[in-house]
Formats: C-alpha cells, sequence, structure tokens
C-alpha cells in the first residue's frame, strides 16, 4: 500500500469580521497517498483555497491535525518546505525582479548551484511563453505570464508534493497542455500532486484521485473511477460532478 503524502484529519476555519462569520472549513479530513495526482474541487466559496494556504503555513487553523510528507504541520514552522511546492491565489511575484532573477533566487533558496539551477531555469521555461520574457521586470509582463513563472517556481525545486491552486488561469491553450505534460513528468519521478481547479475537462486528463468540497466539509475523497461510478450515465468528469451537485 501507498505511504500517505498529505493527512488532514479534522481541519476547520472560521472567518470572523465585523459583517459576521464564515465557517471556511469544518472537520476537513481526508488523505491523498504518495504519488497520486489529486484533483481538489468545489463550487466557488467551497473552502479550497483556504484549505491550501492553510497547508502552505499562511493561515493557522483553528482545529485539527495535518501531516505533510510524514512531518506534522506546526504553525510559523516549515519542516517540509523545500520538499512542497506551492502556487497560491496569491502569486506574492516580486515585480522589480527580472523572472530569470525570481527563478535564480528561489533555487538560492533551494540551495541548488547556479550552473544546475541555470540549466533547470532553461529546461523548465522552454515550452513556455515567460521564456521570451525572462530578462524583463515582472512587472511588465501579462497575467498568463505571470501565472506561468509562478507555476514554474513551484516546480523548480523537484519537490515531492506539488500543491496549486488554480494553475490554469489565465493561461493559454499551449501553456496549459505544457503544465500538464509537465505535471505528468513530475508524477512519473514520484511526485505527489494536489490541484485545485474548475477547469474539469483538464483535471480529468490529470487527475486519478479527487477531493470534494461542498461548504467546507469534504463530500468525497478517493479514486476518480469511484466518484464518476456514482453516476453511471456521464461519461466526462464534468457531467459526473454536475450530476453529482445537482443531486444535492
Ligand atoms: N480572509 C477572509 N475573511 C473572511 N472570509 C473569508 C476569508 N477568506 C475566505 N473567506 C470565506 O471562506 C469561505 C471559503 O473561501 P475560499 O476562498 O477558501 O473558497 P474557494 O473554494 O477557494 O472558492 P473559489 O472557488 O471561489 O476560489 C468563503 O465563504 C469565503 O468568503
Amino acid at each position: 500500500m501507498n505511504a500517505t503524502a498529505l493527512d488532514v484529519y479534522r481541519c476547520s476555519k472560521r472567518f470572523r469580521s465585523r459583517k459576521g462569520t464564515a465557517q471556511a472549513l469544518q472537520d476537513v479530513t481526508f488523505q491523498v497517498p504518495e504519488g497520486a495526482r489529486c484533483g481538489l474541487l468545489g463550487p466557488n466559496g467551497a473552502g479550497k483555497s483556504t484549505l491550501i494556504r492553510i497547508l502552505a503555513n499562511l493561515l493557522r487553523p483553528d482545529a485539527g491535525q495535518i501531516t505533510v510528507l510524514g512531518h506534522p504541520l506546526r504553525w510559523g514552522r516549515h519542516a517540509y518546505k523545500r520538499q512542497v511546492g506551492f502556487m497560491l491565489e496569491d502569486l506574492a511575484l516580486m515585480e522589480r525582479l527580472t523572472g530569470r532573477e525570481q527563478l535564480e533566487l528561489a533555487a538560492q533558496l533551494y540551495g541548488l548551484p547556479p550552473d544546475q539551477a541555470a540549466a533547470r531555469i532553461e529546461s523548465l521555461t522552454r515550452p513556455f511563453e515567460v521564456a521570451t520574457a525572462l530578462d524583463r521586470w515582472i512587472e511588465t509582463y501579462s497575467n498568463g505570464m505571470r501565472r506561468q513563472l509562478a507555476f514554474l517556481l513551484a516546480l523548480l525545486h523537484r519537490p515531492r508534493l506539488i500543491v496549486l491552486d488554480e494553475p490554469f488561469e489565465a493561461m493559454d491553450a499551449q501553456a496549459i497542455e505544457a503544465a500538464i505534460d509537465l505535471l505528468h513528468a513530475h508524477n512519473r519521478e514520484g511526485a505527489t500532486l494536489l490541484i485545485s481547479s474548475h477547469r474539469l475537462d483538464k483535471l480529468e486528463r490529470l487527475c486519478d484521485y479527487l477531493v470534494v468540497l461542498h461548504r467546507g466539509r469534504v463530500r468525497f475523497a478517493g479514486p476518480i473511477a469511484d466518484f464518476c461510478n456514482h453516476l453511471p450515465e456521464a461519461d466526462t468528469l464534468e457531467a459526473a460532478y454536475l450530476g453529482w451537485l445537482r443531486a444535492g
């Protein structure tokens, strides 16, 4: 049996503001086996980004235990940081660096020797439009190029777990294809994937495992085939998901 890459147990998060409270996550429990290509699905406001921000240690859960690659997640500690690559909703790029400088800086932080970093940057960026703009300030990038750069930053250090929040948003068709190919290649080399996206057609091609959140709760976690078997008449993941939502 596979080891567990990600173990989330009874994780809850409530946001409080003057206008009231929002229970973003409630007793969220699921596991992702090592080597899985896991899609994270759910309607707007289901809690996907909140969960990913908690995994990235940017947000403190109110309750719950999370284990990432065998390390318990502790608030403010980054025991596993070098083994996980994140692309978050807030891309947090450094506008007055060039794309190459941003990639080199990250490579340095991850301890890649400069010659290896240069070769890695060259091969990673080659299929993407951002390769033509690596020596320009990030400030001048289009939205799609910014997202390509953020995506490549998540993969740069060959992490064992890759966690991406809406990676395909604003990417053109060619970039999406290149991104899917790269993710498959990293998965073949052993990386586990957790990818939140509303692009169900892309997730269907990429993923073999699914976690579905709805109003902050886990409504399904398991192989995609099991999810689709609930609605045998649906011939795509999108049709199965829409049918599942309709059934309430
Ligand atoms: N900083 C915040 N303050 C208050 N409420 C928040 C905050 N962040 C998220 N929420 C609320 O938490 C809930 C979950 O939001 P979250 O962004 O995690 O959903 P999501 O599944 O990523 O949605 P989407 O698909 O629209 O990106 C929503 O009700 C949202 O309004």
